[in-house]
């Protein structure tokens, strides 16, 4: 067979739709922006991939503009006539020169996965090494702002099975209001649902020391990054003494971020995000390192729609063990999609296809009307 090259890679930002504003401490969401990564190659295939943030710049150091400018820009002429099928190669090529930018790395390496494995009729998760589950236990985000309307959408979730696990995003309100807030959703949920809050570094250490007894007095099951990924001896404290697992993900910006959490010992789960490590194998190799060193894992997202949390999906698939589940429910928080197939979603769990590459195509009608110009 002869050698298939990358003919292009282009870039388009999408605005879409949320079915509410959601509400997270340093940004409050009245819409999702996407940025789509068309791969083509010289055998007719194309590959698609996401490169998804929150909140412009308010929540990491790429936004979906310097995503695109780079993706055009010093992505594109690296990858442009390089073999589509050796995708370690390319981004081994990548790496060499792009520093950081793992986000834009993430969706260039979904595209070529897609690729390959709609070339090979092979799932992403086959490529990746082999599922061992077909689908995945999914958290929702309670994130309205209104304690009474998180209730009710809690209570909605499970009756109609959707969800039953709950992350609540805190941190943006003094400490005790927000405490008042989650305790009276744990004492509306009880033992049905898992209640988890995300402080998203919001207090400091001397804040975090008596916010985090009182959270896991109360039954709250976890703690997501108390504090600034900046302050580790903070975390690393607050680790050992907290009562509720303490989990990273602010921290995690690369896998050599996962080595040092791990080995300095700031961290009991890791939540895994596709984005934060550069892409779909990246966030396996930080996955390896939790689990050599025995931390939980969490299947993260960005609230990224279909193709990134499919792209997250195919990775997270094929380890051994997920004990705090997911939370890839971004398609539902939006009200349009820009795929001819939704996800399915039932019975509290994610299901993700077994057809080849990611298992998605766009819609190019919805794509172009979405699409920023
Ligand atoms: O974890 C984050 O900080 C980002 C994101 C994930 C779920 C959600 O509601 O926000
Ligand atoms: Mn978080």
């Amino acid at each position: 067979m002869s050698q298939v090259l990358i003919e292009s890679l282009s870039a388009t930002i999408v605005d879409l739709p949320t079915i509410r504003p959601h509400k997270l401490a340093m940004h409050t969401m009245q819409q999702q922006t996407l940025v789509i990564i068309r791969v083509r190659c010289s055998d007719g295939v194309e590959g698609i991939g996401e490169a998804t943030t929150i909140g412009g710049l308010a929540y990491g150091n790429e936004s979906p503009e310097s995503i695109k400018t780079n993706l055009d820009a010093h992505f594109a002429p690296l990858l442009v006539g390089q073999d589509a099928a050796n995708i370690n190669a390319a981004m081994l090529r990548l790496d060499k020169v792009i520093k950081g930018n793992t986000f834009a790395k993430s969706g260039v390496e979904s595209a070529l996965l897609d690729a390959q494995g709609k070339r090979l009729g092979l799932p992403v998760s086959e490529l990746l090494g082999g599922r061992v589950r077909d689908s995945l236990e999914v958290a929702w985000t309670l994130a309205s702002g209104d304690t009474a309307r998180d209730i009710a959408e809690a209570e909605q979730m499970l009756d109609i099975r959707r969800h039953r696990i709950f992350k609540l995003k805190i941190g943006a309100n003094p400490v005790d209001h927000d405490l008042k807030h989650v305790i009276a959703i744990k004492k509306a949920l009880g033992e049905r649902a898992s209640v988890r809050v995300d402080v998203n570094q919001y207090w400091d250490e001397s804040q975090a020391l008596r916010a985090c007894q009182v959270l896991g007095d109360n039954g709250i099951d976890l703690i997501e990054q108390p504090i600034s990924r900046i302050n580790r001896a903070g975390q690393v404290r607050l680790n050992q003494r907290s009562p509720a697992p303490i989990m990273a993900d602010e921290s995690i910006e690369s896998v050599e971020d996962a080595f040092s959490l791990a080995a300095e010992g700031a961290a009991s789960i890791f939540a895994l995000k596709i984005a934060k490590n550069g892409g779909p194998r990246a966030v396996l190799r930080t996955a390896q390192i939790a689990e050599a060193a025995g931390i939980a894992l969490y299947g993260g997202t960005m609230l990224e729609g279909a193709i990134g949390t499919l792209a997250s999906a195919h990775a997270f698939i094929t380890l051994k063990q997920l004990t705090w589940a997911t939370e890839l429910f971004g398609p539902l928080l939006l009200t349009e999609e820009i795929v001819t197939e939704p996800l399915l979603y039932r019975d509290f769990a994610l299901h993700v296809p077994r057809t080849p590459g990611l298992g998605l195509s766009l819609d190019e009608e919805r794509l172009a009307r979405f699409a920023r110009h």
